[in-house]
């Protein structure tokens, strides 16, 4: 039966001719078979430029093609790649454990093509297979592997209520500084609009109000919080204050804030559903108690408590915005079963990455539409800087806001050319200034410029890329009646399914003025066919995707790929992620199937110089690069403190334990992320913790994704919890109030550090980041030097909390800790340092065995080992 061939080429260009085979091809298949005739991307242009551009490869590379190991593209592949790459809508292993499950499987039956042939439809087993495995020696599966991975590495957030202790001096210090800066900020009349009910926007006005908007600010970042701010200070200033001992670094003294509050000794719930649910409602009622308390607390001084006393700073506790919004994601997504996708993780994708930042692409762009429209709001606002072709450094200078720290610049909502319904929608957000990213991008965006954005974490990029698009859509004529093909206005890629979801909420909240935008999230870990049926039910104008799963409706889904075709806007949210090799061909697959003719917006708090080099992937060559981060200042927040700490890695347990415990005993309405190396290890931690009865929670790709949204849901509501994570939770997720973040293991790079670390501090907050190092890992430190991390001394660990912590470790399930022990030998396998030496890397994971309470390391199948390049290394066992 002739079947289409066409999803693929409709990816190149959606008004090519129907084509038939005959006979009966498999779609699946269809991919291959376009490899075999055009194997390189160059055979396209063979068939001529006018064909070429027909076929919207126009941003592919025009040269020759050079094979690459690990950066081959999509149409660049023969032979026995052609499974890894032609990747069907399912079969992808999720992380290690999966792995690990797919490997006892086949030790058990002797197959090594079971699971992958039955998933893949017959497609070339022999490189997908090589896909799936933890394969860290070939190139070829690692970039098959990581791609998978990378589709959706994973995070989440929401906005919801705020934690006292979150406003502190900082928030004092920042208003202090507004209120002397606005005179000078204000004077710049930024926009046009003109203010609501002031329309003079006289100076005087603007800096009478000053004060009233320092107060505004403190609850603006909900309209529900809103007189809440102003109680909490004016109660913090009655407040006393209580001096502790360090106990870390013998004798530092501290004070701190006697709040009041009592340290809520909370039950350990485990994530049973009925245990969810029910946690969720107790974490409810519990916000709004400890938000009463908070008002009642005062002002807390610490000094150092792990690093001697020159880090002292004050805090004091206040209620920022509490701004409760309702997830509108179409309750399908929670239950609709995780049958499809993957849910990679970032983890194994961060441990496969190694070495890929050498093999990037050299392509360069062809295009240079310039755009050179008068712009007058824009010269008025911000002088010359917007007339800067390449590089817009905002506006900070010494006596702007920005330099005193705060995320918020002096610049307000309506003071913009924003329409009414966008302008409604921002104040029921609770946003009345702009954040300075937002300050500093918006107007470049509406004058229709590509545009690569750089600002710290928590900082308010989602709403900076959400706004001018939401504008451009609205101001586009009306979308075709025919919802099947409502074309999709603005596109937006976000590396894991949390933030998709959550930039999806975010763009809800904005829309709510605009009945007429729809907006739809398509993502992993649900099923396809109830997204298309969403998507044909509600037609949208903005869709919110992670890269896998919309290529699976690029490919799969009728109609979708010309709805595509209507895309002006294209945003890749965490772009320096999405651009690296892991996701890097599924991004130019993408790019392929959208108009050349689009604005194009890549957001990230980091952006590596290998990223500025590849961005012309994605960006027209005038774009401009817009650096919200002052100059001299780091990329992370000065407001939250970072330490590290180096112990032996048979003390990481019980010393985390510690550090748990000592920051619960002084942070009643603590907030904790642990981030571990891999899932397994996650899952491993998590376990412990639980058994040490701390009310902990886990997240990571193993889970479903139904549960990875309630429990994320959950944190995000909660106060008193921690959350184990892998990195599913490390980029993009907008938790707030996280009191600290702690990392367990060397992260897998400069960036993802700084990513994991951004959890907390968000919004000018204050927060606290710890990292745990074994000896062997201290290497790291010199990626990061540039970063204000002190060198904590290592709290002592007295027997009693040693032996307890043996004691639940030997509570772990031992299969936990089998799957523990081989994923974390895959994650240090994989990482340049550590992984060098074989002979050393297993010495240390046997530590790592020991660190678990087990006299014999756990045996991996010789499969696995011969993927990892570890056979007969001795001192590992085999099974
Ligand atoms: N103008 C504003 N005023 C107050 N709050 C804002 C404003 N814009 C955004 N926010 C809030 O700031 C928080 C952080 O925003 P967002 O998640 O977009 O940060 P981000 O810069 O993308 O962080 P990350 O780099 O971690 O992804 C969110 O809770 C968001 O609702």
């Amino acid at each position: 039966m002739p079947i289409e061939l066409l999803p693929h080429l409709r990816l190149l260009k959606h008004s090519l001719p129907t084509m038939r085979l005959v006979p009966s091809v498999h779609s699946s298949r269809a991919i291959p078979i376009l490899s075999l005739v055009f194997p390189f991307k160059l055979r396209y242009n063979a068939l001529g430029p006018q064909f070429c551009n027909q076929l919207r490869v126009q941003r592919l590379s025009t040269r020759p093609f050079r094979p690459r190991a690990g950066s081959s593209s999509e149409f660049s592949r023969g032979g026995r790649d052609r499974g890894g790459e032609v990747r069907a809508s399912k079969s992808l292993i999720d992380d290690e454990a999966e792995l690990s499950d797919w490997v006892s499987e086949l030790s058990k039956t002797g197959s090594f093509r079971g699971r992958i042939a039955s998933d893949d439809d017959g497609l070339d087993d022999r490189g997908r297979g090589r896909g799936k495995i933890i394969d860290r020696s070939g190139e070829r599966n690692r970039d098959s592997f990581a791609m998978k991975r990378r589709r959706e590495s994973d995070s989440d957030e929401f906005r919801e209520p705020s934690r006292g202790r979150a406003r502190n001096s900082f928030e004092s210090r920042k208003r202090d500084s507004f209120a002397t800066n606005t005179r000078k900020e204000s004077g710049s009349d930024d926009f046009r609009q003109p203010s609501r009910g002031r329309t003079g926007n006289s100076f005087e006005t603007r800096n009478r109000d000053s004060s009233a908007t320092k107060m505004r600010r403190e609850s603006d970042s909900g309209d529900r919080s809103r007189g809440r701010s102003s109680n909490s200070f004016d109660s913090r200033n009655s407040q006393g204050t209580k001096r502790f001992d360090s106990r870390y670094n013998g004798g530092d003294s501290f004070q701190r804030t006697s709040s009041g509050m009592g340290n809520r000794q909370r039950k350990l719930k485990q994530s049973s559903d009925d245990d969810d649910e029910e946690s969720g409602e107790r974490s409810r009622g519990r916000i709004s108690n400890s938000f009463d308390s908070r008002n009642s607390q005062g002002t807390k001084r610490f000094d150092s408590r792990y690093s001697g006393g020159d880090l002292s700073f004050q805090r004091t506790t206040s209620g920022m915005g509490n701004r409760q919004r309702k997830l509108k994601q179409s309750s399908d997504d929670d239950d609709s079963g995780d049958d499809d996708d993957s849910g990679n993780d970032d983890e194994e994708l961060q441990s496969l990455r190694v070495g890929f930042q050498d093999l990037l692409s050299e392509d360069t762009d062809e295009e240079s539409d310039e755009e050179e429209g008068d712009d007058e709001v824009l010269k008025k606002s911000r002088g010359s800087l917007f007339g800067m072709d390449k590089e817009v450094i905002p506006n900070n200078t010494p006596s702007s806001p920005g330099k005193s720290g705060s995320y918020l610049s002096e610049t307000r909502f309506d003071q913009c050319s924003l329409s009414p319904l966008s302008l409604k929608g921002i104040k029921d957000a609770g946003y009345e200034k702009m954040t300075m990213v937002q300050e500093a991008t918006l107007p470049v965006i509406l004058k229709g410029k590509d545009v690569m954005a750089k600002a710290k974490t928590g900082t308010g990029k989602t709403v900076a890329f959400l706004l001018p698009s939401i504008e451009i859509v609205s101001k586009s004529p009306a979308a075709s009646l025919d919802q099947k093909r409502t074309p999709i206005s603005v596109l937006i890629i976000c590396p894991t399914r949390e933030l998709a979801t959550q930039a999806a909420t975010e763009a809800n909240t904005l829309l709510k003025y605009h009945p007429s935008i729809g907006v739809q999230v398509v993502i992993g870990g649900t099923r396809l066919a109830l997204e298309q049926k969403r998507m044909q039910a509600n037609p949208c104008q903005i869709l919110v995707a992670t890269p896998g799963r919309l290529r699976d409706h690029i490919e799969n889904t009728a109609g979708f790929a010309t709805r595509l075709m209507g895309v002006k806007v294209l945003v890749l949210d965490e772009a320096d992620h999405l651009l690296d090799m892991g996701f890097r061909k599924e991004i130019e697959r993408i790019i392929a199937a959208v108009p050349k003719q689009r604005q194009t917006l890549l957001f990230s708090a980091t952006v590596p110089q290998e990223v500025r080099q590849i961005c012309h992937i994605a960006l027209k060559k005038d774009h401009e690069f817009i650096n919200a981060v002052e100059e001299g200042s780091e990329d992370t927040h000065s407001q939250v403190r970072q330490m590290h700490m180096v112990a032996p890695l048979d003390k990481h347990f019980p010393l985390l334990y510690v550090l748990l415990k000592d920051h619960i005993a002084d942070n009643v309405d603590y907030k904790i992320l642990v981030f571990c190396t891999t899932a397994m290890v996650t899952k491993l931690v998590a376990d412990l913790l639980g058994e040490l009865n701390l009310n902990v929670r886990e997240i990571h790709s193993r889970k479903p994704q139904s549960y990875r949204t309630r429990v994320s849901d959950e944190f995000r509501k909660s106060k008193g919890l921690i959350l184990v994570t892998s990195d599913v939770s490390a980029r993009g997720v907008d938790y707030p109030d996280v009191t600290l973040v702690i990392q367990v293991g060397v992260p897998s790079g400069r960036e993802q550090y700084i990513h994991r670390l951004g959890r907390t501090g968000r919004k000018g907050k204050e927060g606290e980041g710890i990292l745990l190092l074994a000896p062997w890992e201290e290497y790291f430190l010199s990626t990061i030097k540039e970063l204000p991390i002190t060198k904590a001394s290592v709290p002592s660990i007295d027997p009693d909390t040693k032996k307890k912590v043996e004691e639940m470790l030997s509570r772990v399930e031992m299969k936990n800790k089998e799957s523990a022990y081989q994923a974390w030998l895959g994650y240090y396998n994989s990482n340049k340092n550590v992984g060098r030496d074989k002979h050393r890397l297993v010495e240390l994971a046997n530590e790592f065995s020991r660190s678990m309470g087990l006299d014999n390391p756990p045996a991996i199948p010789k499969l696995v080992l011969g993927k990892m390049g570890l056979r007969n290394i001795p001192g590992l066992r085999t099974k």
